[in-house]
């Protein structure tokens, strides 16, 4: 059903919500909202449309040179060349970012970014309010903690784990607030004297080495004493019941940490959504979160459990004044980039709106009720909307965000530079042109992002036709990543983010590993990101204590200019060829089960981030990002003869199997065994590898949104 608002057509579903929700206490009218809204679509979208006609021609160049250089390929040859259209754009002079109004989650706390679907109301509401996390519940239930000498994890509590868990937290401690000397492991009593923190290690009693470190305290006795490293606080809890608590000497039952400062509430790539139904859902929760509204009740451990957004936290100073911390996370909105189009409203010709468009005014109008302070709760203290613009190419495509973004503020009724951008820099376009990039957004900019995994897919989608690529899991050691990893931290540095804005690495994709991320994702900050990526809050919770162990801002100051382009442009194909038969299949398994695990939640179910065995058995965060890369791998290899298409068939059917296998014990799937022409998921993972070359840019929105429209009429149909 449709409504004629003027010369649009809009989704009634769509147009209900806005004008009996989000337009309520916004202080705008509907009728001039729809008028609005209607000259906007209209000065916007043919603009939008050219930049991707510019994405195609510009791609279509590269793909001729480079079949042409296939044998005769000289780097200097192709720069010249990529100059001469326009990809490698003029520089502009030096300058600094001048954004006003940015909360102190991003100037001056870094810390951990948490990404969540925004479909989900649950995991949204436990994104939110992974602010912050119990360090034992994290520790506990990770594989931090060995299995080993009678501490696995089990079914119920388990005190030799436990132990090691309290031994691992104190440990920590000693280095994130040091004594003066001894441990915290001896620590009999905290107490509060004349506004200093003593601790009585049974005997001697010890101060803070730095008592600024000490904040101040809640509860009579106190129930919890707060503290400060590097921007970031945490608690240790006290509590002479609890469980935990009474086994300890000095009754602490747990160190509790300010995990996800920030929150990238995601409407894009974890997220399916593909027609006005599901962006009401999308919009409705993002809508709950920002007007304080948004609950969920659902089963849990044997009981029901109605999760809302946590309340600030209150504490008193050392001199009994009392102050509160922010108790959530704070939210940015990531929408949707500039490709797709939405029939939720047809144009005046009849014709579907840019996503983008649609996006960046709904979820900034939903957003206005945070700046208008209409809930409960406080999102962005300085009355700032947080929106993370993905998948740009080049500076042209950044200066239509910024005009977009300009106008829906005239239109909504928001001061200039109210909503600020956050641009992940993960198509090469960006990546080569960053400077230029920032320029265009510098008076609002709050972030550049390296999403490693769509800037993966791209790098094979724009060079397909040089050669087969290297194994994808050789990807992340190559050159080209390198470089763009640290293009990115330096010419952040070097116009102006240090205490202003964000530099922002990838996600940690594997969530299970929680080990290995301990030991490696530090080497984010000592590269100067003062965000990184996590996919959960438990993952939140425990990198939180690398930014305790990295020194972010002082890494920062220490990062210089470079020339990055050379080595950024070291395109990771192998000529060599020097697979084994092993090899190659070893490859196409592992990318057709990821491509078919991830697909058929996303047709079948639309579910937009799954986690998906690899080859190996290890977990994997899959979302339309990572299957970017998988089905461009494939397509690839497939191109180049590395492969046949019998051979990928055969792949594809036989992973398909072992897919089904994995979702055996799910009432709601559909095997696509053996009846795979029936099945719209298994045809759809088809098309992302068979007709890959000819995506644009190598993306799979096109078919993943084709592919589950066309598996909603079938359901449909069948009732
Ligand atoms: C390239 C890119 O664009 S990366 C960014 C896009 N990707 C993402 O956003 C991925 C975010 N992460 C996720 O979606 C999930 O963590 C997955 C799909 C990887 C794994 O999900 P699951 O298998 O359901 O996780 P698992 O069963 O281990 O844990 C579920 C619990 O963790 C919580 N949880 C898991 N991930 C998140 C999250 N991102 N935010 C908040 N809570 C989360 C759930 O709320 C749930 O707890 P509850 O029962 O109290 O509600
Ligand atoms: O959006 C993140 C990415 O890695 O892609
Ligand atoms: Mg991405």
């Amino acid at each position: 059903m449709s409504e004629k608002i003027g010369n649009l057509t809009v989704e009634t579903s769509l147009y209900e919500f806005i004008n009996r929700e989000a337009l309520e206490g916004s202080g705008l009218t509907a009728e001039q909202f729809w008028a609005d809204f209607e000259r906007l679509i209209g000065d916007f979208s043919g603009r939008n449309e050219k930049l991707l006609k510019k994405r195609e021609d510009i791609q279509n160049k590269i793909d001729q040179w480079n079949r042409e250089h296939q044998n005769n390929y000289s780097q200097e040859a192709y720069e010249t060349f990529l100059t001469e259209i326009g990809y490698l754009e003029k520089e502009v002079d030096d300058f600094e970012v001048t954004t006003e109004n940015v909360d102190p989650e991003i100037t001056a706390q870094p810390g951990p970014q948490l990404v969540v679907p925004v479909k989900n109301a649950r995991y949204a509401l436990n994104a939110a309010n992974a602010r912050w996390g119990s360090l034992y519940d994290a520790l506990y239930g990770s594989d931090i903690i060995s299995e080993e000498n009678g501490a696995e994890q089990g079914t119920s509590y388990n005190p030799v784990r436990g132990e090691k868990v309290v031994a691992y937290a104190k440990r920590w401690l000693d280095e994130a607030i040091p004594l003066t000397e001894g441990s915290h492991q001896d620590a009999k009593q905290y107490n509060i004297e004349n506004g200093n923190l003593h601790v009585d290690l049974g005997g001697t009693s010890v101060t803070l080495q730095d008592n600024n470190q000490f904040l101040g305290t809640r509860g009579e006795n106190p129930e919890a004493i707060l503290f400060q490293n590097h921007g970031l606080h945490f608690e240790i809890q006290i509590d002479a019941e609890h469980p935990i608590g009474k086994t300890d000497r000095a009754h602490v039952k747990d160190v509790f940490v300010e995990s996800a400062i920030t929150t990238i509430i995601d409407c894009e790539d974890s997220v399916a959504a593909v027609d006005a139904e599901d962006k009401v859902e999308v919009y409705r929760n993002w809508l709950g979160l920002m007007n304080g509204t948004l609950t969920k009740t659902f089963e849990k451990d044997n009981g029901t459990i109605t999760r809302k957004l946590h309340s600030d936290r209150t504490y008193s100073s050392p001199f009994g004044e009392t102050f509160t911390l922010p108790g959530r996370s704070l939210m940015f909105n990531r929408n949707v980039g500039h490709l797709m189009t939405s029939d939720a409203i047809l144009d005046e010709n009849g014709q579907p709106v840019p996503e983008g468009i649609l996006d960046a005014v709904v979820t900034s109008l939903a957003a206005k009720q945070d700046v208008l302070r209409n809930g409960e709760f406080q999102n962005s203290a300085k009355g700032s909307i947080y929106i993370v613009k993905p998948k740009m190419h080049g500076s042209e495509e950044v200066a239509f965000t910024n005009d977009l973004f300009d106008r829906v503020e005239d239109m909504l009724g928001l001061k200039r530079h109210t909503i600020k951008v956050g641009v992940m820099d993960e198509e090469r376009r960006t990546s080569l042109n960053l400077k230029n990039c920032i320029h265009e957004a510098r008076e609002r900019i709050i972030f550049i992002n390296t999403g490693f995994l769509d800037r993966t897919g791209d790098e094979i989608h724009t060079s397909m036709e040089l050669g087969p690529m290297i194994r994808k899991n050789e990807m992340k050691a190559s050159e080209w990543l390198q470089a763009y990893e640290d293009a990115n931290v330096s010419v952040g540095v070097n116009s102006g983010f240090r205490g202003k804005a964000q530099i922002g690495k990838g996600m940690w994709a594997m969530p299970n590993l929680m080990k290995d991320m301990m030991e490696k994702k530090d080497g984010q900050l000592k590269a100067g990101a003062n965000t990184a990526w996590v996919p959960s809050p438990t993952a939140a919770t425990l990198h939180a204590l690398h930014y305790h162990d990295v020194d972010v801002f002082r890494v920062q100051q220490g990062i210089t200019k470079g020339d990055y382009q050379n080595k950024m442009l070291n395109i990771p194909v192998d000529a060599a060829r020097n697979w084994s038969k092993e090899d190659i299949q070893q490859e196409l398994d592992n990318n057709a089960q990821g491509i078919l695990g991830y697909v058929v939640r996303w047709i079948d179910q639309g579910v937009g981030s799954s986690s998906v065995p690899d080859i190996n058995n290890v977990d994997l965060m899959e979302d339309r990002a990572t299957l970017r890369i998988s089905s461009q791998h494939m397509a690839n290899w497939l191109h180049h003869g590395i492969c046949s298409e019998e051979q990928v068939l055969e792949t594809l059917k036989r992973m398909a199997k072992v897919v089904d296998e994995q979702n055996a014990g799910d009432s709601n799937y559909t095997p696509m065994a053996p009846n795979y022409e029936d099945s719209v998921a298994f045809q759809a993972g088809c098309d992302l590898v068979f007709k890959g070359r000819e995506q644009p840019n190598g993306y799979t929105e096109p078919i993943l949104h084709r592919r589950r429209q066309e598996a909603k009429a079938k359901k449909v149909a069948r009732r």
